[in-house]
């Protein structure tokens, strides 16, 4: 099946500066897709370029088989796009204000306050239909923001920091929001964000940008298999009495040549292997008369992979408010022993 984005060498430059960099990337329907990068990394000139927006230097954006530069009105049809904040009538009810958004959109004057119904209870509102949207709170007008896109029954949305100012118990039930639309109703979901936990409770792949460069992009076990490829899987084995030394293992009968590296920091023993050995080294110690107290085989989460992704790019900070804090937090938080 033909991909539902495809980005063809995408790029855009401003000036001198290249904010787009010859993009390529295919989103499958149905698929949550993460956009990661800092600031400036040029997420949002992408997003604009897919929305027939803004003009592509070269190369071309396409959703649904539909030029994003050249039929720009029949791509906005199939795109429903939240900006990280979302604005609505404040004198108006929240369902006044859906009905209101889903004329401009075209639908029918005979359907269009069901549907409106409808998509308040799909985002879980239908108990403050007739609230003032003024009431709301910011966790509530982001699933309004939802429910004000999905309204014109959209192939992708593209979501730009959703969960921004949201409590982490609505952050939580926002995401699930998301996951559960793109399974029920094959909804093809663009996620732009600094969170990157967050990003990985929701997404099926993510595109890690980085002035703008795609750097990697593939599922999160992807993206993690490749980082053992390269730099090797991580054993700590801790034991009940602080060995002197690591078992020597040249006698032994075993795979231990995969073994690179062994270290003993306390009552823990440290192996970098070139495969996973992990049940043979407890096996042994264990036969060996050790107490295992402990062990824990290295895993490679969303911010390992994405700091690794950075080692070699100095990351320039902004004083642009809404991610400085995050930003700082994943790639400046002091690293763990391994
Ligand atoms: N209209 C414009 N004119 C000139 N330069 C621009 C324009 N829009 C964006 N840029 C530059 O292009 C680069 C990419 O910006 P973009 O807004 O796409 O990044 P971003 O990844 O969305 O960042 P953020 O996370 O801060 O929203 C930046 O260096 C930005 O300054």
């Amino acid at each position: 099946m033909d991909p539902i984005i495809q980005l063809k060498g995408l790029t855009k430059c401003y000036g001198t500066l290249k904010a787009v960099d010859e993009l390529n990337l295919d989103i499958q329907k149905g698929e949550v897709f993460g956009l990661l990068g800092p600031n400036g990394a040029g997420k949002t000139t992408t997003i604009l370029m897919m929305l027939g927006l803004s003009e592509p230097t070269a190369g071309s954006a396409w959703v649904s088989g539909i030029n994003a530069t050249s039929r720009p009105i029949e791509v906005k049809r199939k795109l429903g796009y939240m900006p990280d904040s979302v604005g609505f009538y404040d004198n108006m009810t929240a369902l006044e204000n859906l009905v209101y958004l889903g004329r401009l959109n075209g639908l029918p004057e005979q359907e269009v306050k069901s549907h409106a119904e409808e998509m308040m209870q799909v985002v879980g509102l239908s108990a403050h239909l007739h609230q003032k949207t003024s009431t709301y709170s910011r966790g509530m007008k982001q699933r309004l923001g939802l429910a004000d896109v999905l309204i014109k029954k959209p192939e992708v949305i593209i979501l730009d920091e959703p969960t921004l100012g949201i409590d982490p118990a609505g952050v939580k039930d926002f995401l699930n929001l998301i996951k559960e639309l793109s399974v029920r109703h094959g909804l093809t979901v663009l996620l732009s964000s600094h969170h990157l936990h967050q990003v990985q409770q929701v997404c099926d792949r993510v595109g890690i940008f980085v002035k703008g460069k795609l750097l990697a992009e593939g599922s999160i076990h992807a993206l993690s298999g490749n980082l053992f490829n390269r730099d090797g899987y991580t054993t700590a084995i801790t034991l009940g009495t602080a060995p002197l030394e690591p078992l020597p293992l040249d006698n032994e009968p075993g795979p231990w040549e995969a073994i690179k590296k062994t270290e003993l920091v306390g009552d823990t023993i440290y192996f970098s292997c070139s495969n996973d050995i992990t049940a043979r080294l407890v096996k042994l110690y264990v036969e060996k008369g050790f107490d295992v107290t402990g062990v824990q085989r290295k895993e490679y989460g969303l911010e390992d992979i994405y700091q690794k992704y950075f080692e070699n790019n100095s990351i320039e900070e902004t004083a642009n408010e809404k991610s400085e804090h995050v930003i700082k937090k994943s790639f400046f938080r002091k690293r763990k022993a391994w």
